[in-house]
């Protein structure tokens, strides 16, 4: 079963092997994310020239290479040896995401809506991955550009109002009501909060 987390990739040393089409997406997904990685293949697709901050080591895969190693995407187009890469990560307590084969990962990569802070993730545990791409470009029409401001307000009216209301349950029903007002009503609250606040 894979139970949904977020993990903080700040510390993390990843690497991607193989440089093929489904290497690529998983790389730009890294890449939204602030985080550089590190991929060996031998041939990469052209888009990896555009990525920016990622290490290319054009060559096969050795075992060297899983030396420091935290978080790996393993995506040759060759099952059998991203079963052994896999076995190699296990022994090396690596966490592992194998693209072809999810009895053999210890995580997957979700499909998901980014807005700023606000992070939707969606997963099918492997069933159907695009039944994950169907609901991600729904949820993108819900939840648009706007939720990023959006997010960023609330969490700083957020603070004001843990400082302003001690009562646990006031605080709630104020944190709750904030999440009814749409962004021009947010940005009024705001407005008043700050200048009260101050
Ligand atoms: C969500 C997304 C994230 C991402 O990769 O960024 C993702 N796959 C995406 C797309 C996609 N992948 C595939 C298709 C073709 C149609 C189809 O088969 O449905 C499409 C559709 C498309 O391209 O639109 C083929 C496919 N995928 C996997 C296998 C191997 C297998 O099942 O064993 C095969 C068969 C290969 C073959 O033999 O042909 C495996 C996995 N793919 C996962 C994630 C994980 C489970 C996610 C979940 O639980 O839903 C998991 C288990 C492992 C992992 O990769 O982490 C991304 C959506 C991007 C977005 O957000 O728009
Ligand atoms: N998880 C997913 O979302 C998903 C989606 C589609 C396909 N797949 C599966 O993922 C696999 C890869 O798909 P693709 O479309 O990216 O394939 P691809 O053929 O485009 O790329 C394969 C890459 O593996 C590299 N490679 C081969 N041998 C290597 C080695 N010894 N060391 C390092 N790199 C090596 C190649 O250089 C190439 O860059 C396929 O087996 C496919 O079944 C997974």
């Amino acid at each position: 079963m894979f139970y949904p987390i977020n993990i903080n990739l700040d510390n993390m040393n990843i690497l991607v092997v193989g440089g093929g089409k489904v290497a690529l997406r998983k790389c730009k997904n890294f890449s939204d994310f602030g985080k550089s990685v590190t991929i060996v293949s031998p041939i990469f697709e052209d888009g990896f020239s555009e990525l920016e901050n990622v290490k290319l080591i054009k060559r096969e895969f050795e075992e060297r290479d899983l030396n420091n190693i935290n978080m790996a995407i393993i995506a040759t187009n060759n099952r059998k040896l991203n079963a052994e890469i896999s076995d190699m990560c296990r022994k090396r307590n690596i966490i592992t995401n194998v693209v072809d084969d999810i009895d053999k990962s210890n995580f997957t990569v979700s499909s998901y809506v980014k807005r700023g802070n606000l992070l939707i993730g969606i997963s099918t545990g492997g069933t159907s991955p695009s039944l994950s791409a169907k609901i991600k470009r729904e949820l993108e029409e819900k939840y648009g550009e706007e939720y990023e401001e959006y997010t960023l307000i609330l969490g700083k009216l957020r603070k004001i109002i843990i400082k302003k209301y001690e009562d646990k349950s006031e605080r709630k029903k104020q944190l709750n009501r904030l999440v009814k007002l749409s962004l021009d009503e947010l940005k009024k609250e705001y407005i008043k909060e700050k200048i009260n606040d101050k």
